[in-house]
């Protein structure tokens, strides 16, 4: 039998929803129910796409930045409940406008990538001098569900308790106690298959910022600022899809990216078997990795990853460098992590460790030019924080280019960079 909980909406939302109507009469929200599987059912209004939506439920403690967050492939299946409360009320930027490297300048793809938000107290009327539209408008063009009037604080509670859980939105109808819907659980497929660009491209760096360094990415869904951080200090890039057989092709570049991604790292055993042969076949090769590329590259070394009993999701997690002592606020969006215990330390050691909860943050290998973070660097609301790694890494690759008198010309050309495409392939 379930528990009910929070059956009554919260009171500032109801008032919220009379209000919205009286600006504009297509406002009026429809009721919504949150049901967590086995677990509490909370009730609000839809605000978002007319449609039942189910994944798994996690939670941010992020303060802003839901444009950012909910184009993240990371977030790939996911019902994304944040603990600010209010939510929407700087609206959404424009999911189409560039920067001056052809990456997109507000969102971290082009599509919204979590399938559903649970918001306290959704803002329906918004004011910022980026937006173009509102989060309900956004959500409903987007097919994302969204409920808003639930307490985020009882639900939060529960699923640190519990641990992350699947749950389900519906749209419409009272909730029925007995409904038997099934939960899908959007981790036990392949997402990066599903977020990962479906051929190479190539992000040119300008000439005015070009260092001559060519990157190859692995693209497990990479945020789109990531890519930035890498143009702007003088790299051109060439992505390709999560499985390309990167070791074949190495080194032709100056360094290796693995980007962030969705789900179990485990599901992508194709890569990581590339990953180790690009290691074995390259040693000097610098190499970075964020996130999934870090899971990802310490099952390459024969570590094991772990699933965290609720992820961590926030902009301001204390990270420990072990080398120097100095702790890191950084930003995090994860459920799994390295099990620290099973790295190869003849080779491996850890690089960060976690002060919340003492996980892992990142690895380096003892002798070659590769390290790892957990967290992202490339999100900075410092604003500078870790982004120095990306400078660590540029570092390890002019010691790669001068050692080895790499010339970018003949790479770029032995590769028909020119014919790729510019963008993404969805
Ligand atoms: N942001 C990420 O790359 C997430 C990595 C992985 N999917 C996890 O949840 O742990």
């Amino acid at each position: 039998m379930l528990r009910l909980m929070n059956v009554k909406p919260l009171a500032g939302l109801r008032g919220l929803a009379t209000a919205a109507s009286k600006f504009n009469k297509t406002s009026r929200l429809d009721r919504a129910t949150l049901r967590i599987k086995d677990g509490p059912v909370f009730s609000g209004y839809s605000f978002g796409a007319n449609k039942n939506v189910s994944g798994e439920a996690v939670f941010t403690t992020s303060l802003v930045g839901y444009p950012e967050s909910m184009t993240d492939p990371s977030y790939k299946g996911q019902i994304l409940c944040f603990t600010q409360p209010l939510i929407g009320n700087y609206g959404v930027p424009s999911s189409t406008v560039k920067d001056e490297f052809n990456l997109l300048k507000y969102m971290e793809s082009p599509l919204v990538q979590c399938i559903g938000i649970v918001v306290a107290d959704v803002a329906l009327e918004y004011s910022h001098w980026t937006a173009v539209e509102s989060l309900q408008q956004w959500c409903q063009r987007s097919g994302v569900a969204a409920i808003t009037g639930v307490d985020t604080r009882q639900l939060v509670s529960y699923l640190r308790e519990k641990g992350s859980s699947l749950a389900r939105i519906t749209v419409g109808e009272e909730y029925d106690a007995d409904e038997d819907a099934a939960f899908d659980n959007p981790e036990s497929v392949n997402l990066v298959h599903k977020v990962t660009t479906k051929a190479p491209f190539h992000v040119q760096c300008p000439p005015e910022h070009s260092k001559g360094i060519h990157i190859a990415v692995l693209d497990c869904g990479a945020k789109e600022n990531i890519l930035r951080c890498l143009v702007e200090r003088g790299a051109s890039l060439t992505v390709f899809p999560y499985n390309y057989p990167i070791h074949k092709i190495a080194n032709k570049f100056d360094g290796v990216f693995i980007s962030n991604g969705p789900g179990d790292p485990t599901h992508c055993s194709t890569t990581v078997d590339h990953l180790k042969e690009t290691m074995e076949k390259n040693p000097e090769l610098p190499i970075f990795g964020i996130c999934l590329g870090h899971q990802l590259l310490a099952l390459a070394s024969g570590a094991k990853t772990i699933k965290l009993k609720y992820g961590n999701r926030a902009h301001n997690i204390p990270a420990l460098d072990l080398a120097t002592g100095k702790c890191h606020i950084t930003s995090q969006n994860h459920g799994y992590a390295v099990d620290v215990a099973t790295l190869n330390t003849s080779e491996w050691e850890p690089y960060f460790t976690n002060l919340n909860d003492l996980s892992n943050e990142g690895m380096k290998h003892k002798t070659k030019p590769i390290f790892l973070t957990q967290f992202h660097p490339e999100a900075k609301g410092g604003p500078l924080d870790t982004g120095f790694l990306f400078d660590k890494f540029f570092q390890n690759i002019q010691n790669y280019k001068t050692t080895n008198g790499l010339n970018l010309a003949n790479v770029d050309n032995s590769l028909l960079v020119d014919i790729l495409p510019h963008e993404r392939v969805l």
